[in-house]
């Protein structure tokens, strides 16, 4: 059974719709990652899944109980951090910590610490004068030792520098393998996630455009050189050159149908994600050289 399946969320803001018909189903294990522009409604789709937010429309299910019926059973098996990072003036890294740690009977206090040193949080500075970046570390640190069988992060990788992100990648890479968690993180960069997710989720103004494996995408898009000829036609973003050649990215690539005479290079996923949000645009004419 999946942890988390939602149907046709929808959430109206006045005229504003905001999401528009959410459904999806994540499986237990798997960490997906739900990608969109700002705006686009990420935010408003988790806290919306997690009943923290009333939908206009449609419902979703956690761990089989109804997202407006979640109660302390429930909630002890999610972990959620929000993009705003609310907290109390006076709480420090140690006195938050302790705050968690008192709620939570499965807490274990050396993943705690694993996970403190790790990130090198100051235990004894308060939350508020803490970075934007530091204060996303502390509240991972605060979820991620109860070992939530459910983690949803909104965005928690802005703010973070390389190396933490890195570092804090590398705490979920091991806690999805420790425990198997089932993770739903937003982002508006792929890249931070790519080795940590394995579904991808695109939202745009509002709408679920594709929910696809990552392994698949990969396996699909190319970008292919043909020396001469016409592309084929389902192909996007065809370039013409001077010297007769056209290149293209193929999102249906496959070998035995391709032009043998074309090389074809496998995407890193940033590109391919932004070849899905650029989509399909027309075929441009060969460039003019001026004399
Ligand atoms: N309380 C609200 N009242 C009115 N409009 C809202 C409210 N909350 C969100 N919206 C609108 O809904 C849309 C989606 O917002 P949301 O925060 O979900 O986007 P997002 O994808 O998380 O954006 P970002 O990446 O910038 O955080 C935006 O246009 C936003 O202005």
């Amino acid at each position: 059974m999946s942890p988390l399946t939602a149907h046709q969320l929808t959430r109206r803001f006045g005229r504003y719709t905001a999401v528009a018909q959410f459904s999806g189903h994540f499986p237990a294990g798997s960490v997906s990652v739900i990608c969109g522009a700002n705006g686009a409604g990420k935010t408003t789709a988790l806290r919306l899944m997690l009943g923290l937010l009333p939908a206009s429309y449609g419902h979703a299910t956690i761990f089989g109980v109804d997202h407006r019926q979640l109660g302390p059973r429930e909630w002890a098996r999610i972990g959620y951090v929000s993009e705003d990072l609310q907290h109390h003036r006076a709480l420090t890294v140690d006195t938050l910590l302790a705050r968690w740690r008192s709620l939570y009977p499965q807490w274990d206090r050396q993943l705690e610490r694993r996970i403190v040193d790790a990130l090198e949080l100051p235990r004894h500075q308060r939350l508020t004068t803490l970075s934007r970046g530091q204060r996303m570390k502390a509240h991972l640190a605060s979820v991620l030792p109860y070992r939530p069988e459910l983690l949803v992060l909104d965005e928690p990788f802005s703010g973070l520098d390389l190396v933490t992100r890195d570092q804090v990648v590398q705490q979920l890479v091991d806690l999805v393998a420790e425990d198997g968690t089932t993770v739903l993180v937003s982002s508006h960069e792929i890249s931070d996630v790519e080795t940590l997710a394995d579904r991808l989720l695109w939202i745009r103004r509002g709408h679920l455009r594709l929910e696809t494996e990552i392994e698949s995408l990969r396996a699909r898009f190319r970008r292919v050189t043909q020396p001469f000829g016409e592309p084929p036609p389902h192909v996007w973003q065809v370039q013409r050159h001077e010297d007769g050649s056209v290149s293209y990215i193929d999102p249906q690539f496959d070998p035995a149908t391709s032009p043998p005479e074309a090389t074809a290079t496998a995407l890193p996923l940033r590109d391919i994600y932004l070849a899905l949000v650029r989509g399909p645009q027309p075929t441009l004419p060969p460039p003019v050289t001026i004399v």
